[in-house]
């Protein structure tokens, strides 16, 4: 795993928007997962930017979804499917045909999720995996004690997942109890996995993921599993790191072929 330690949110991304690029650039039809939330914005914002300048070509590129609420009407603003494509798919110039996602309306969600699952394998799997991390450790809405081996399934939230997530709604009984969450074993098999997290109340989940045990307590910790994992965090994130002067010299010490 590696652990890059950025001075804030803007300049995590523009590092993740120039692997992506990068990225792009060798696969250009790379089938890119993105992560709803704040912690996101500034790598979609970067890439948006990088189309308009012409320093990216995302054309071809293809975006499927980590997760999605379950119940929400077809079109709801904060469903995952409108964020992903009002946040991602639009502002790259993309259409609903380079996107796939898993149905939180559907009459069978178990079936519904097995399909999605399903679906990311036979689109030739994950390129480059983004994620946020929840301030108790879920990666996308794998929750705490969540199979380590687990696939795209339904989940209940946690309340404090629901509190957290309130201010997107306008109150915390119309966030949905269930989503449909890649599994921890659906994400494990992206080839690259990048990790943002920004911001002190983030520090505490993002020290158990890289530094405590691997538990399927703190789903986050599942990325010490990956052979391609990066984590990249601002200073407030990183604040309880202990190895924090280790991640820092090995990255100022990075080899110049090496790619994020
Ligand atoms: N399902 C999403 C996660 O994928 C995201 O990582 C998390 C953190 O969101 P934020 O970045 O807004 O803190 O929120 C939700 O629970």
């Amino acid at each position: 795993m590696e652990i890059v330690i950025v001075p804030d949110a803007s300049a995590a991304g523009e590092l993740i928007a120039a692997a992506i690029t990068d990225l792009l650039t060798d696969k250009p039809d790379a089938l890119l997962g993105v992560a709803t939330g704040s912690t996101p914005l500034p790598i979609y914002r970067s890439l948006a930017e990088r189309v308009r300048d012409g320093r990216l070509d995302a054309s071809r590129a293809r975006i499927c979804q980590l997760d999605e609420y379950v119940g929400l009407p077809a079109g709801h603003p904060e469903s995952y499917r409108s964020v992903v494509l009002r946040e991602v798919v639009e502002p790259l110039g993309l259409t609903e045909d380079s996107f796939l996602g898993p149905d939180g309306n559907a009459a069978d969600v178990a079936a519904a999720a097995t399909a999605y699952d399903r679906a990311l394998a036979e689109a030739g799997g994950v390129d480059l995996q983004l994620l946020g991390i929840g301030t108790d450790g879920h990666i996308g809405f794998n929750e705490p004690c969540s199979s380590l081996a687990s696939r795209t399934r339904i989940k209940t939230l946690t309340r404090q997942t629901r509190v957290d997530n309130a201010r997107f709604f306008d109150s915390i009984d119309q966030v949905p109890h269930h989503v449909i969450t890649q599994g921890i074993g659906t994400i494990l098999e992206a080839r690259h996995l990048v990790l943002l997290a920004t911001g002190e109340a983030k520090a505490e989940a993002v020290a158990l993921a890289v530094e405590g045990p691997l538990a399927a307590a703190v789903p986050a910790s599942a990325l010490q599993l990956h052979p391609h994992a990066t984590v990249v965090v601002d200073e407030a994130a990183a604040s309880r790191l202990k190895l924090a002067d280790y991640f820092r010299d090995t990255y100022a010490a990075k080899p110049a072929w090496q790619k994020l």
